[in-house]
């Protein structure tokens, strides 16, 4: 590596930045959700999370060559602009969809459990089947569960065995949505389930979103759960986080302050990514593998007595009433504030992947370990 000299800024929530960006320069951390231009008037290079406008009102006038954001979603950039003014872009594709597909999994055990049914009787419908909604389409598959699958744009590229929205939205048990936000095009995805569609959901369903918070047009579900509460909601993100309204949070039977990707696995991942990426940019060899960023986080061990099911496991791993807990707890009379919002961010407990866990104990049971290899575990 022969680059140094550099002045980094970066968001203050990214994991593992020394250790990959140190070699390139001087590192300065501040606040992404209040990030602005004065802050990068020497900055080279510019790393983000989703909280932070990158576009030219930020940008114009400052030396940044290179932004980088440690996220999937991508909204939160004007990449059209970044493009005409020549600034290396990267983004973290597929960085935290296995935490993201673990955490669905965690939802809906735990609701099956609470309401007596077999995931194994329900017809799941994933809307959005790129990196994280496809990861998700092949645990499911793998233990067995019934699917409906709906993305428009992959259907018109080609792929087969796609459904219509209103079709998945009529005949699926449960429900979960995994489309980034898009705003205009083809496919447009902001208020995808709005006031028109919702009321074609099934009586009984599950409603997931762990996409991003406009997909749904929230003014329109609550009005619309008023009057079916039937419907068990589960979110993850907001239309209007980090202020997130009471009236919505408090008819949702798992609410999360948006960390459905939170594993530090996926948030390290990205950093890597970025890492790799401005490598790339600048045309050096990377020469940090992504196991040595791992090595110095415990593996979390598995104590099993013998008597433990799937959701059991998984629970040990990852269970989303603690974090809902957490969440309940930060609202007030009226909404949730927006400081508290990112506070539970900030200091959210470490997670870590299915697949980091060891296991110690009775010995597995071969259905239960088939179970949990479908699940994304690997214990041999
Ligand atoms: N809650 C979280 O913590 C969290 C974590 C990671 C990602 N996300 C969000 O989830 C989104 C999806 O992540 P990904 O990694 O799967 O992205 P991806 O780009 O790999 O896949 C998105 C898929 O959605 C499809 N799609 C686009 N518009 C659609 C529409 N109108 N209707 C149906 N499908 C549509 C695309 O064709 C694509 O296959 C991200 O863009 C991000 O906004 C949230
Ligand atoms: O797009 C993503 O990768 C996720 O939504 C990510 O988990 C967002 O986390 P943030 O950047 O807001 O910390």
């Amino acid at each position: 590596m022969n680059l140094s000299g550099l002045n980094i800024v970066a968001d203050e929530n990214i994991p593992a930045l020394e250790s990959l960006f140190d070699c390139f320069g001087k590192i300065t951390r501040i606040p992404g959700r209040s990030m602005k231009k004065s802050d990068l008037k020497e900055a080279d290079i510019l790393l983000v999370r989703s909280v932070t406008k990158v576009d030219r009102a930020l940008l114009e006038g400052t030396p940044v060559s290179f932004v980088g954001t440690a996220t999937i979603g991508t909204d939160h950039i004007d990449q059209h602009w970044l493009h005409e003014q020549g600034i290396g872009f990267s983004s973290a594709p597929g960085c935290n969809a296995d935490a993201v597909a673990e955490y669905v999994l965690s939802n809906l055990l735990l609701v099956a459990r609470e309401q007596g049914f077999d995931l194994l009787d329900k017809v799941v419908g994933i809307v959005g089947v790129g990196n994280v909604g496809r990861r998700l389409q092949r645990r499911l598959e793998r233990l067995g569960v019934k699917l409906l699958l709906n993305d428009p744009p992959r259907q018109s590229a080609g792929t087969e065995g796609m459904v219509p929205l209103d079709q998945l939205l009529k005949e699926a048990d449960i429900i979960c949505l995994h489309t980034p936000l898009v705003k205009d095009g083809k496919y447009p995805s902001h208020h995808l389930l709005n006031q028109d569609n919702l009321p074609l959901v099934k009586q009984g369903a599950v409603l997931l979103n762990a996409g991003r918070g406009p997909v749904i047009d929230n003014t329109a579900l609550l009005n619309w759960h008023l009057i079916r509460e039937d419907v068990t909601l589960l979110l993850d993100v907001w239309e209007d986080e980090p202020r997130v309204g009471s009236e919505l949070a408090e008819r949702v039977r798992i609410g999360t302050p948006h960390i459905a990707g939170y594993s530090l696995d996926g948030k390290i991942r990205g950093t890597w990514m970025l890492y790799n990426a401005f490598c790339e940019h600048r045309g050096l060899v990377p020469d940090v593998d992504f196991k040595q960023c791992l090595s110095e986080i415990v593996q979390p061990v598995v104590k099993l007595t013998g008597k433990e099911d799937l959701t059991d496991i998984i629970h040990m791993i990852y269970d989303p009433a603690d974090d809902h807990a957490r969440f309940m707890s930060s609202l007030d009379d009226a909404a949730m504030q927006p400081e508290r919002f990112d506070q539970l961010r900030k200091q959210y407990p470490v997670r870590r992947e299915f697949a980091a866990a060891g296991f110690s104990g009775a010995k597995l049971a071969s259905d239960l370990k088939g179970q949990l290899v479908a699940a994304g575990f690997i214990c041999d």
